[in-house]
């Protein structure tokens, strides 16, 4: 399998070289030439596989060639083998014909584990049999931060560098990352916003002359395939186990940097029979706005009781826009240069043809609470604020009830309890046992200003040069 930049004008590489560039040399994002193609009689056969099974069915046409199958197997059994629930993504039903799908029972509660837990076992394999170091740099607004730290601590070969806004976490989110101990992993706060650190971590990839010329950086955020590749799989798993691929299924995401929601588009071209996808937005509602009128415009990004949603340069969204316009990376890299100086629009009929299959809802933080307070009122079941969202969109923009509406339940409640308090439910969200001394374990991470010159220089004094 080779991989394509969606600005035309890198090389392809290989799975490999792809897992370890990150961010493609002009700017793009990486993309597969070609997809796999899946027919329903094939889907049909994998009923009834564990999820690590029909991982390895869904993924494996992607990094064949660079990871023999048995490694590549055990990989797998060891990633959701950690899993906390032994469906390791359970549906729960919470209205007729209505379901959250858990993706939040792996060690860092959300839904990032998934691929995270996934992508540092393929660094270190990679790593070691290369014999070489990197940088991992990654920007977070609260889930990925403490899932690559989790899922890459180990790692021999790597430093590790999360950035995130400065106070516009949760602090479950901030312990979860700032108590993790290791001289290998630094916990960077920053004055400014998500989208200030994702826009350090881009250019930094796209100039990596602070590190000397003596190592790399390697990327965690869904800028990296490998986070997409891992996260369509359970798009496949919650189908089959609701009568899929013989009925067609709907899907809400809660969705910030367009990774997730990108990813069940893609197991959608891969062949699943999937009707509706439903873009879920916060205030920050860019992707809202550009899906209900065709116009694509940054705003101020607003602070919500949904913080890992606070998002308005939505990296992902870059992938959808090239296959809209036919993979010319060319007319890509134009409307995003157009974007960042002013509102666009895309031609009418590539607007017209997203539109088929996405529909989309922004969800302030009064509807977020009532949301959560009804859910749990009618199903005494507890939603966090991204996943309440979802659900909330779900209800704004369902076209058909007699299909399956399944929305990603992309974190657990323990995460948010300032908002599961403010939506009134008296419940509060228990952390799991390996999480219950979180307030007492001892915190470290650097208060730096939003200027990329001192990030950068922060990373190039603390990395080990050895
Ligand atoms: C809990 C939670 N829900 C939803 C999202 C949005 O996912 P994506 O950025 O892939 O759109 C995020 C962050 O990415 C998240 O952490
Ligand atoms: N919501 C994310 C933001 C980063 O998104 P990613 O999927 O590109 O890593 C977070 O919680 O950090």
């Amino acid at each position: 399998m080779r991989y394509i930049s969606t600005r035309g004008d890198s090389p392809a590489l290989d799975f490999e070289d792809v897992l370890l560039t990150g961010l493609a040399p002009d700017g793009g994002l990486y993309v597969p030439e070609s997809l796999p193609q899946f027919n329903l009689e094939e889907i049909r056969s994998w009923r009834g596989l564990s999820y690590s099974e029909l991982a390895f069915k869904v993924m494996y046409p992607f990094v064949e060639g660079a990871i023999p199958a048995d490694d590549f197997r055990t990989m797998l059994d060891d990633t959701y083998g950690a899993f906390a629930h032994k469906a390791i993504a359970p549906l729960v039903q919470i209205d007729s014909n209505e379901w959250v799908l858990e993706l939040f029972h792996g060690p860092t509660l959300a839904f990032k584990d998934f691929a995270l837990q996934l992508l540092g076992r393929l660094l270190d394999y990679v790593l070691e049999r290369r014999k070489q170091h990197v940088v991992i740099m990654g920007a977070t607004s609260g889930d990925t931060g403490s899932a690559a730290i989790e899922g890459c601590r180990r790692c021999e070969h790597v430093d590790i560098f999360i950035l995130h806004p400065y106070q516009r976490v949760s602090e479950v989110q901030r312990r979860q990352m700032t108590t993790v101990q290791g001289d290998n992993i630094y916990n960077i706060a920053v004055r400014g916003n998500f989208d200030d650190c994702q826009r350090m971590v881009k250019a930094s990839f796209g100039d990596q002359s602070f590190l000397g010329g003596k190592t790399q950086l390697a990327a965690v955020n869904s800028i990296n395939w490998a986070r997409i590749m891992a996260q369509i799989v359970y798009y496949f798993h919650a189908s089959l186990a609701l009568g899929g691929p013989d009925r067609s299924m709907a899907f809400s995401v809660p969705t910030g940097n367009f990774g997730d929601i990108f990813a069940g588009y893609l197991a959608r071209k891969m062949g699943l029979p999937i009707s509706q996808l439903v873009i879920a937005t916060n205030r920050n509602d860019i992707l809202h706005r550009f899906m209900s009128g065709n116009k694509y415009e940054q705003q101020h990004l607003e602070a919500t009781l949904s913080p890992s949603m606070d998002i308005m340069v939505s990296s992902n969204f870059e992938r959808l826009l090239f296959d809209l316009h036919g993979r010319d990376g060319h007319a890509v890299k134009t409307l995003l240069e157009d974007a960042a100086k002013g509102p666009v629009s895309i031609d009418d009929f590539r607007w017209k043809q997203a539109r088929s299959l996405f529909d989309s809802s922004a969800i302030d933080d009064k509807d977020t609470c009532d949301t959560i307070r009804d859910v749990f009122q009618q199903n005494a079941y507890l939603l966090d604020p991204h996943t309440a969202i979802g659900v909330r969109a779900a209800r704004n923009c369902r076209r058909d009830a007699s299909i399956p509406m399944i929305t990603l339940g992309t974190a657990h409640p323990a995460k948010f309890p300032d908002a599961i308090a403010a939506s009134g439910v008296s419940a509060k969200p228990e952390l799991p046992a390996h999480m219950v001394d979180l307030f007492e374990r001892e915190e470290k991470y650097t208060v730096l200003d939003n200027n990329i010159a001192d990030v950068q220089g922060f990373i190039a004094k603390h990395w080990k040069n050895t």
